[in-house]
């Protein structure tokens, strides 16, 4: 079943809105994650689809039909939620098929759908068991399983994997994963991982300042950021911002940046942001010209995350080779060998994308990849 959301707005008291005109239509069969920092409203926009909450301004549509008024149980839904919600007092069993019993469905066919629910979520000898015997995975597991004996072709899922350990998240990421595609189930999931949200997904909303600041594959998200905050947000470490002053002869200056890169000659003079992700810079093994000087250096297995201060004092992640050798208050070369991105002063535009960097020289014309 699909799901349409028509210029839908949300505020408490009037005024103030906590979502401004949201829109997307999420495709029949698709996992669809709404992603954005603390407070941004994910869980109000998830519990308006829900029914759990009206709708202050626009429209719903659930396979075409208006359902923007109707209550929960007339919107063919199912959901689950952070803390599982589940009966402490009734077993695994009863838990899964307490919302069927509600529905007043026959015995046998109760017994057949949790059966099954039960089995696809590897649960089926935890039966008997109350919630208070189970880990916090298998609880977790108990939940699904009642959205899934509940048979509704459209499931909401709001952080389920929040209170478990990183370990466990990471499988239960993928097992939700199957399990959607298995059933074909349309799903909608909210979390604040940025991670979560781009392994599991076919698109992501990004949700910041009551708007969607962009709703596409996670790969075109961390590809072409459309603004400064989805570029902070996706990829980790975050994206370098750095102010830059383009000059009349298309050449960025090298005192706002101390650092050298191509600019398409698309771009008028002027004040930009220019995006670097820590992979696309290096620091040069023989050079004797320094502009940085290294200020810490996080070790992280395959590879370290060097932050270092540049000679005009800006602060930049680069992400090196752990087998290279560096230190602190060691002073470095810094330059860009990869694609960045060029942001409106403001961090609200993405202007262009470029690769590679040039070595100051005026006269060689940078290669146009992006016009605005
Ligand atoms: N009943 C309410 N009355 C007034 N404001 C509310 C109400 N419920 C939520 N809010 C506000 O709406 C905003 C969005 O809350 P919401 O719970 O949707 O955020 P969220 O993105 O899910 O956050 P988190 O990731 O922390 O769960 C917050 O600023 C919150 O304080």
């Amino acid at each position: 079943m699909s799901i349409e959301l028509i210029n839908i707005s949300k505020t408490y008291n009037g005024s103030d809105f906590i979502l401004s005109d949201i829109s997307v239509k999420i495709a029949t069969g698709e996992f669809f994650a709404i992603v954005g920092p603390s407070g941004c409203g994910k869980s109000t926009l998830l519990r308006m689809i829900a029914g759990l909450i009206p709708i202050s301004n626009g429209q719903l549509k659930i396979d075409d039909k208006d359902v923007t008024n109707l209550p929960p149980q007339e919107r063919a839904l199912t959901m689950v939620f952070q803390n599982y919600a589940l009966f402490p007092f009734l077993n695994v069993k009863d838990n899964v098929a307490f919302g069927l019993k509600a529905r007043k469905m026959n015995s046998s066919e109760i017994n057949t759908r949790v059966n099954h629910a039960l089995e696809l979520v590897n649960l089926t000898d935890f039966s008997e068991r109350k919630p208070g015997e189970l880990s916090g995975g298998q609880r977790q597991r108990v939940a699904l399983a009642r959205a899934i004996a509940s048979d509704a072709k459209i499931c909401l899922m709001d952080e389920p994997l929040s209170n478990l350990d990183a370990q466990l998240r990471n499988k239960m990421r993928s097992e939700i994963r199957e399990l959607q595609q298995k059933l074909g189930l349309t799903l909608i999931y909210v979390t604040h991982d940025q991670v979560e949200a781009m392994t599991m997904a076919d698109r992501i909303m990004v949700l910041n300042d009551a708007k969607a600041q962009q709703i596409d594959s996670a790969s075109n998200i961390y590809d072409t950021p459309s603004n400064t905050f989805v570029a902070s947000f996706f990829g980790t470490p975050q994206m370098n911002l750095l102010p830059i002053i383009l000059k009349e002869n298309k050449q960025p200056s090298d005192v706002e940046t101390n650092l050298k890169f191509s600019i398409t000659n698309s771009l008028k003079a002027g004040n930009y942001l220019v995006g670097v992700r820590p992979n696309a810079l290096a620091i040069d093994e023989v050079s004797s010209k320094t502009n940085a000087i290294v200020t810490n250096i996080e070790y992280l297995g395959t590879h370290s995350i060097v932050h270092a201060q540049l000679d005009n004092s800006l602060e930049l992640r680069i992400e090196v080779s752990s087998t290279r050798n560096l230190s602190t208050t060691e002073r470095v070369s810094v330059s860009v060998t990869g694609n960045h991105y060029i942001f409106s002063e403001d961090g609200q535009k993405l202007l262009n994308t470029n690769g590679g960097y040039t070595d100051g020289n005026a006269s060689q014309e940078p290669q146009l990849q992006h016009s605005i």
